[in-house]
């Protein structure tokens, strides 16, 4: 770009570079009228992204300047597309007016738009949270803050290392992360979108503690549990520091920080939360996912909590246990449906008052919030006669709101304008100055009415006509071949084609006073609005609380709602350790499905910690691996469970190894990938942790592969002491399930019926006998002729007994109704020797010889 200060340069472009050195890193929306222009690096940047034309406006400093321009009536779209794709833009404004101004009109940055720091309903996901997030490090691990500009939340944890760092951002998705700009970080950091590196010294704890302070006007941050926490004091700080610098406004919906302590959830990691599908798809889709299922809250709100909820299970289980209670309440009242129903007509309050906080919300933000509150009422009786701990308490933090329910009902007109630039927003009988100017403006159509009257019969022409427009202001219109009638006192405005236009003394002074009773009233609207915002933040705090507890009684009632219409049972959190789940279902593939899902048990306890899955491809072990998972995790968020009956005992953590949505993109191989995530799983599972293994050990040859596999579930078994479903195709795994070793097989099964494949999907007890993977590769549509070498060659693998010469063919061996391979018995001198003979051919002499020979060979 050239520099700023080359003499030759427009005075527009001097006042352009002026505001980009400014902000060198983001785009620039340089107000020019009624377009948005962006010039030089920020125009080629732009059309690339947005796909709009890149061409120049003149020339400045000798060269071309590169242009690309969004018109400003349309540009939230355009910034929309920017941030989503992790930018920011600086919106720099004209202030002066540029009708009186001389020379340049006057222009400032007045705002600063950054992916994780929107608050417009425009840029905003209705059901997902946009998170700004920024992390300190230390010796003793990571410091995190995030805040929820347009929820008004504000959050900080601490990590102790780096997979726990990856787990707490998988989780949270932050739209923009802020970090020193250091070396040293986490590679996986690199890729995160909206990185932004931001000067060291802004995560300097002592300095972060004393803004913390200052911001929320303490004398001690152990309110927020952080004093003695430098690491998420730092982050909190340099996280603040940057919302102040972007938002340039006071920000007065952050109140509080809590403070989130990792080992209330139920730890997951990334891999675990992508092969649970559990609210996106390892596609990056969302339907057909856990979350996809669940929601059915009606608000938007109740939505963003619902993810949250799902995203960190919580152990506690008094908590739980009220939920759960809170849902078998509904249900049995059927209180739930009624109260869904009244929540259609509720908006997303919480995010409104954020707006009202920011001095951002429009007109139609206050007639939701009106409407929200009208709601209030209601919303108690329907709770009043119930029983239950969770609900009463949301009932509570409901709170009383009559008088700013009241002052909305009064203030706001039925069905506002979107915007308040017109006015129109304040209902009659508010104010009584308001009134007034209103009444000038109103009367005024009547003395309109009344002056074309008297104008017509005074100059007898009977087309006469007085009219407005916005540029000549108030006429009388005559037309041409009736204007030689006009009178001498009018004079002449404007001449058109087939009329002339006049003004009149008594015209001129009526317009003034009409249009200053507009203008005043208009002014009168928006001083009555800034005093309507002042009044409401006086309640802020309450009306978030309100929101709060609305939105949980939309996730409870959702919970509610699915449990009936699912089937689904309220799941039992004990002490007693142990898993035990009666006729359990996968709720995203039962939902799928047209066929009925088969339900099945499973059991593990202190001595059944592992269970062995075997059975044909296609047979259903994923799926209830899965689905266990799900149960688990569902339970622990308070929500009822596709299950019968469901007993569950302390969880810390759910770790999944399953073979989906390989890591080729970060360049590393498929079995790479299984090993690490292997390996993770190896060094965090505990005695409380449920563990999913799908068929590890198939990245490789089949000996790496089953003695690998072998390995890691006798660990899991003996050293971690996990509860795991193992699921396999290595046949002689089912060989660990000896008596003591907490190991036990079960199976799946399919049925040949001719040519088809009937899969049972239900669970058994003890190893399966058959893979049918043939069968299976037949069903998929391999060729025939592919399927019957692929028979021929099994056969006679089968034959020879030991599968050397195909190393690879794993489902092959198990197809083999005999065990061979590294655990089974190597075949015995003694067994060959029995199979030679035919008992049917010895005499009683041969055969006693026969017995000796055997002893011997033994
Ligand atoms: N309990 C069940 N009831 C009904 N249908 C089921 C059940 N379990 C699985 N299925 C169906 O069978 C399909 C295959 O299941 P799944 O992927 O779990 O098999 P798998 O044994 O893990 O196969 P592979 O070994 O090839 O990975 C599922 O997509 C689902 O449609």
């Amino acid at each position: 770009m050239p520099a700023s200060e080359t003499p030759q340069h427009t005075p527009l472009m001097k006042q352009f570079f002026a505001a980009k050195a400014e902000y060198p890193d983001i785009l620039l929306f340089f107000r020019m009228g009624d377009f948005y222009e962006l010039f030089y690096d920020d125009a080629r940047k732009a059309a690339r992204l947005l796909d709009i034309t890149l061409t120049q406006r003149g020339s400045s400093g000798g060269a071309p300047i590169p242009m690309a321009g969004v018109p400003v009536h349309a540009y939230e779209g355009y910034l929309a597309r920017l941030v989503a794709l992790g930018e920011s833009v600086a919106i720099c404004e004209q202030i002066g007016d540029p009708a009186a101004s001389k020379g340049l009109v006057e222009r400032k940055v007045v705002r600063i738009v950054t992916p994780g720091t929107v608050t417009d309903e425009a840029l905003l996901q209705e059901r997902r949270d946009t998170l700004l997030m920024a992390l300190s490090r230390g010796r003793s691990g990571f410091g995190l803050a995030w805040a929820d500009l347009a929820g008004g939340r504000f959050l900080v944890s601490e990590v102790a290392d780096e997979d726990q760092l990856a787990a707490e951002i998988a989780r949270l998705d932050p739209a923009e992360l802020l970090l020193p700009d250091e070396d040293g970080w986490p590679p996986f950091l690199a890729t995160q979108p909206g990185l932004r590196r931001r000067p060291p010294w802004g995560f300097d704890a002592d300095a972060c503690r004393r803004q913390l302070l200052k911001f929320f006007k303490l004398h001690d941050l152990s309110g927020f549990g952080l004093e003695d926490k430098a690491l998420p004091t730092a982050a909190a700080g340099a996280l603040l520091a940057y919302v102040e610098e972007t938002q340039k406004q006071q920000l007065p919906h952050l109140t509080a920080i809590a403070f989130e302590s990792a080992g209330d959830g139920i730890a997951l990691n990334a891999a675990t939360r992508r092969h649970l599908e559990l609210d996106s798809r390892t596609d990056g889709r969302s339907e057909h996912t856990l979350l996809g299922v669940l929601d059915t809250s009606v608000s938007p709100m109740g939505g963003r909590l619902l993810r949250r909820w799902l995203n960190r299970p919580l152990r506690d289980r008094g908590v739980l246990g009220q939920r759960h209670h809170a849902v078998a309440t509904f249900i049995d009242s059927g209180a739930h449906e009624t109260l869904r129903e009244t929540f259609r007509g509720l908006g997303d309050i919480e995010r409104i008052l954020s707006r009202v906080a920011l001095r951002s919300a429009r007109p139609r933000d206050l007639s939701t919030l009106r409407d929200g509150l009208a709601l209030l009422p209601g919303v108690r009786a329907v709770l009043a006669p119930l029983d239950s701990p969770r609900l009463d308490a949301l009932a509570a933090a409901l709170g009383e709101h009559e008088t700013t329910a009241d002052l909305l009902a009064r203030a706001i007109v039925p069905q506002p304008p979107v915007l308040m630039r017109d006015g129109g927003v304040f209902a009659e009988g508010f104010d009584a100055e308001l009134d007034e100017l209103r009444t000038l403006s109103t009367t005024a159509d009547q003395f309109l009415v009344d002056l074309e009257a008297r104008e017509r019969a005074a100059t007898g022409i009977a087309t006469l006509k007085v009219g407005y427009n916005r540029v000549h202001g108030y006429f009388i219109e005559i037309s041409k071949g009736q204007s030689v009638k006009a009178p001498t006192h009018y004079t002449r405005r404007q001449t058109l084609t087939g009329a002339e236009r006049y003004i009149t003394e008594e015209l001129k002074a009526f317009e003034d006073k009409v249009l200053s009773a507009r203008e005043r009233s208009l002014t009168r609207e928006k001083a009555l609005y800034e005093e309507l915002l002042e009044t409401l933040n006086q309640s802020l705090e309450p009306l978030k609380r309100c929101a709060a507890a609305l939105s949980e009684l939309d996730v409870l009632a959702a919970f509610s709602e699915r449990a009936q219409a699912l089937d689904w049972s309220r799941p039992e959190l004990t002490d007693a350790p142990g898993l035990c789940i009666e006729r359990g279902r996968h709720p995203v593939v039962e939902a799928v499905r047209d066929e009925p899902f088969e339900p099945n048990d499973l059991v593990l306890d202190e001595n059944r910690r592992m269970l062995v899955i075997t059975g044909p491809n296609m047979g259903g072990k994923s799926t209830y691996m899965r689905q266990n998972a799900l149960i688990v995790l569902l339970a622990h968020i308070g929500s009822f469970v596709p299950a019968s009956r469901a007993v569950i005992g302390p969880v810390d953590r759910v770790l999944t190894r399953i073979g989906a949505g390989d890591d080729l993109a970060r360049g590393q191989s498929t079995f790479m990938v299984e090993m690490a995530e292997t390996s993770y799983i190896l060094h965090h599972a505990s005695a409380q942790s449920l563990v999913l293994m799908d068929e590890i050990g198939r990245g490789t040859s089949t000996y790496d592969g089953l003695a690998l596999a072998e390995a890691c579930a006798r660990h899991l078994a003996q050293a971690n002491r996990a509860y795991t479903l193992f699921a396999t195709h290595y046949f002689e795994l089912t060989a660990l399930a000896e008596p003591g070793s907490g190991i036990a097989n079960v199976h799946l099964d399919a049925i040949e019926h001719g040519d088809r494949l009937v899969f049972m999907h239900a669970v058994k007890d003890g190893p399966a006998n058959r893979s049918f993977g043939l069968q299976v590769a037949a069903l998929a549509g391999l060729p025939r002729s592919v399927v019957e070498q692929a028979r021929r060659t099994l056969a006679s693998l089968e034959q020879r007994g030991a599968p050397h010469a195909v190393a690879e063919m794993s489902p092959a061996a198990l197809d083999a109704p005999q065990q061979f391979g590294l655990f089974a018995p190597q075949p015995s001198p003694a067994l060959e020797a029995l199979d030679a003979i035919d008992p049917d051919e010895l005499t009683p002499k041969q055969a006693l010889e026969a017995l000796y020979r055997l002893r011997q060979l033994r």
